[in-house]
């Protein structure tokens, strides 16, 4: 759902939908607030940020920078699953656009967007509003462009929010690193760094704290950088990474992941190191599994859902990993590294794969709090995945349903990959992107000497 909020004039972004228009004066997310969708309230699986043991409000991600910083573009793939290089055809945005993506995701939150060109802290702006209702205020620098005008920019901002908010996490993307060099990479972000931490302390503000991260929409950083502002968000995450410990040491896993399953945004893992290959593979696990889901998944009659309580993929590496996904919730997925040898459990009549089942209960009890009311896993349809024949991904959004008849599949990176759904596998048309999708995966792992080739 998404809302916008134009400056003077109000504008909707997409006719077709029913969103309201939302006047200056109405930023708050009372229950008159036209985000409010009756339908969606009380999800299955959404961590509700209203829940009396985090916060009374449900807290926003406000997405702030200069014009043309790449603001919508970061909103659109990693909320929308746009493709990057759609994004260079993306128009200016000229209105604050406000999204609520707790339709479509775990974690309950919005993201407003505010159009570069805006002369924020016009009086007609609200700002104390905006900003008193803000979790994390996510600061978009260009830098394959000059950043000064973008750091006074960022101080301004900084410096506002905080006298209004002294909660909000001030996270800093320094976006587009893809256009520079490792070294240039490095150099820039000491450089900024070091800016902008020197403004804050010539204004006396060195208690504000402000987090760097290099990100580019052209791989995974962006998405890194995301769980991480969303994680700081969670107020069950120290519980969620101690059941996630917990669970890996009981279990001979190595890794696991608790990802949000339409925005690849981790939640929580364990405590051992993440590093970025891992995450990466674990990333392009859940493309390929609702890209198949999407595609194979479908009942005769059109009915079922892409992504249910009885998704499980497993993919085994020829380094004797395996790559284990299993649902969690309806927005949530456990994604594990595993080695060969602990992931078949001998003895019964058949190797079988170890079972979260009872991780999932915890997560589910601890996702909602004590307090809360208990949900089941869906099993009912999820609009918000559907796949898009242009850009061979599955996205948030939309009406089309792809369902799925047969969630449990088993492939291996290994050339010829092997695929088992239903046993028939015919590539044509839109077959032809998941078949694009399962190379791009076979060529991730053999780039990371993972697979034969
Ligand atoms: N190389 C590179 N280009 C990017 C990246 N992210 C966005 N862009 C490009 O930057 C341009 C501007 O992106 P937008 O998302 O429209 O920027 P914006 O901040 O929303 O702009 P305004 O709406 O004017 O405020 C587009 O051509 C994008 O394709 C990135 O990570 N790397």
């Amino acid at each position: 759902m998404s809302q916008v909020l134009g400056n003077p004039q109000l504008e909707d972004e997409d006719d077709d939908e029913e969103d309201e228009l939302v006047g200056l004066a109405d930023y708050g997310d009372g229950p008159d607030s036209s985000d409010a969708d009756p339908d969606s309230g009380a999800e299955e699986g959404v961590l509700d940020f209203s829940d009396p043991f985090s916060t009374e409000v449900k807290p926003r991600i406000l997405l702030m920078g200069l014009r043309r910083s790449g603001k919508s573009s970061i909103q659109k793939v990693v909320f929308h699953k746009m493709s990057p290089n759609e994004t260079l055809f993306l128009e200016s945005t000229n209105k604050i656009c406000r999204e609520d993506v707790s339709n479509s995701s775990f974690v309950n939150f919005q993201i407003w967007d505010f159009p570069g060109q805006i002369d924020f802290f016009d009086p007609t702006f609200d700002y104390e509003m905006i900003f008193r209702g803000t979790g994390a205020l996510i600061f978009v620098i260009d830098s394959q462009d000059d950043y000064m005008e973008a750091l006074a920019r960022l101080h301004l901002t900084v410096t506002r929010a905080y006298k209004v908010n002294t909660d909000i996490n001030f996270e800093v993307f320094i976006h587009k690193v893809d256009g520079l060099s490792d070294d240039h990479k490095i150099e820039t972000q000491r450089d900024i760094h070091q800016r902008a931490n020197d403004d804050l302390t010539d204004a006396g503000l060195e208690k504000i704290h402000l987090s760097f991260y290099l990100t580019s929409i052209y791989d995974h950083s962006i998405f890194e950088a995301f769980s991480k502002v969303v994680q700081k968000l969670i107020p069950q995450l120290p519980t969620l990474e101690n059941l996630l410990n917990i669970f890996i040491s009981n279990s001979g896993i190595e890794k696991a992941f608790l990802f949000d399953v339409v925005s690849k945004i981790y939640i929580a893992t364990d405590s051992t190191p993440v590093d970025m290959q891992t995450y990466e593979l674990c990333c392009d696990m859940i493309d390929v599994v609702i890209d198949i889901s999407c595609i194979y998944g479908l009942k005769e009659d059109g009915a079922g859902t892409p992504y249910d309580k009885e998704s499980t993929a497993i993919i085994k590496l020829n380094n004797t990993t395996v790559l284990y996904l299993k649902e969690v919730t309806k927005f949530l997925a456990l994604v594990c590294f595993v080695r060969e040898e602990s992931f078949e459990r001998k003895g019964g009549k058949k190797k079988e794969p170890m079972c979260p089942g009872q991780f999932h209960l915890v997560v589910r009890a601890s996702a909602h709090g004590p307090m809360s009311h208990e949900f089941e896993s869906s099993q009912g349809h999820v609009p918000w995945l559907q796949f898009v024949p242009g850009s061979g991904r599955g996205r948030a959004g939309g009406s089309q349903l792809m369902c799925l008849s047969h969630r449990c599949f088993s492939l291996s990176p290994f050339l010829p990959l092997c695929l088992k759904i239903h046993g028939k596998i015919s590539l044509e048309g839109r077959e032809l992107k998941a078949d694009a999708r399962l190379s791009a995966l076979a060529a991730h792992c053999r780039h990371l000497g993972m697979g034969s080739g």
